[in-house]
């Protein structure tokens, strides 16, 4: 994993970053995390398991979540989940449900964060790279969403959903296929929020800016290098801000919010341009 190591936090910044949060703020709440095994899902790990809660994270490779797991052992002496499998698999997905209620007796929160693209132009993308998008971002993400509303239905609980998605409404060059599952993922919150409200069940998105992960090692150094200029904040966020955004829609303090889209991109929304693959002669205007 060394080779990761550029982008990101190490588990002991994960262990021991400064939080505004309480530590018994999600005391014995349980979540099932997707993506766990790296990036912003590793440091959502970290900070759920320091303020209390049980933690459950998926992914398709197990080597990832166990380095996670075993983080979490050494550094803060806690036991976390893991469960390597594919959210495209709905399935997969039913066991992963299954086996953390089995485990920690319910669940209380489902964060999507699992997911990814690569950057290409529209034009080029082949049908099965832009299905590997779809079917990862959005199937999967609604898999994830339908599964857990059902057991909190049939078993009479509250739940809160956080997906993370992306800012999409000035489109989103060298990622047309991440846009379009990304907008679909907002859409389908906003609406099911309303239909799952009477369940007692809210409904969030994240949308990141450009945070420093490993999930960056897709994207080629002439494109990294200027995305810390892709906002007027001119720097690039990290996963510890977007976890603590996480957790402020999961507790108590967005008991009140449903159906939202909380953007964390230093300002990039307004202004900034990412081109994950480059900047093209023709748009090199600056
Ligand atoms: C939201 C952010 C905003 C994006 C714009 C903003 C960018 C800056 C902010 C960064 C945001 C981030 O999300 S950071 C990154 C998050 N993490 C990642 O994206 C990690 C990498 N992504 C993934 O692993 C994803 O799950 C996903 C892309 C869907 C891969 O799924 P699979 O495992 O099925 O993929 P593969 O088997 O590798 O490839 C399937 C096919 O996809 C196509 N394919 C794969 N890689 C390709 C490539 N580099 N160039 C062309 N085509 C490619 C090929 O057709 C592949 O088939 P063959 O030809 O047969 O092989
Ligand atoms: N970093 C950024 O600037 C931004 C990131 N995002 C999104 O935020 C999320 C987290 O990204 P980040 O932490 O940066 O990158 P990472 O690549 O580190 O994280 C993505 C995680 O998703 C998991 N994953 C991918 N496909 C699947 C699948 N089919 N089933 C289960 N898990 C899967 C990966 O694990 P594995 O490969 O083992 O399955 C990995 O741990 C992603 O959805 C990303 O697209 C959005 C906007 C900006």
């Amino acid at each position: 994993m060394t080779e990761t190591r550029q982008w990101g936090f190490s588990e002991e910044e994960l262990a021991s970053l400064p939080t505004v949060y309480r530590p018994d703020l999600l005391q014995d709440q349980v979540v099932v995390l997707s993506g766990g095994g790296s990036g912003m899902g590793k440091a959502m790990a970290y900070l759920f398991t320091r303020l209390g809660a049980k933690v459950m994270i998926c992914g398709r490779r197990e080597e990832k979540l166990a380095e996670t797991r075993d983080g979490i052992r050494r550094l803060l002496g806690r036991d976390i989940a893991i469960m390597p499998m594919t959210i495209r698999d709905p399935d997969q997905v039913d066991a992963l449900m299954d086996r953390t209620i089995a485990e920690f007796g319910r669940i209380d929160h489902v964060v999507n964060n699992g997911g990814g693209q690569f950057p290409q132009a529209a034009i080029d993308f082949s049908k099965k790279g832009w299905n590997a998008v779809i079917d990862t971002n959005l199937n999967g993400t609604w898999h994830m969403m339908q599964a857990a509303a059902k057991r909190w239905r049939d078993r009479g609980e509250a739940g809160s959903i956080v997906n993370i998605v992306a800012y999409v409404e000035r489109g989103m060059p060298q990622a047309a296929h991440t846009c379009a599952a990304r907008a679909g993922v907002i859409y389908l919150s906003k609406t099911v929020a309303t239909e799952w409200a009477p369940l007692n069940i809210r409904v969030n998105c994240v949308a990141p800016g450009t945070v420093a992960t490993e999930g960056f090692n897709v994207y080629p150094p002439e494109a990294t290098a200027r995305f810390a200029d892709t906002n007027p904040m001119r720097r690039m966020g990290n996963a510890w801000d977007v976890a603590e955004g996480v957790i402020y829609l999961v507790a108590p303090s967005g008991k009140f919010i449903t159906g939202e889209m909380l953007t964390i991109d230093g300002g990039m929304q307004m202004w900034g341009t990412v081109w994950p693959g480059g900047v093209p002669e023709h748009f090199n205007v600056v």
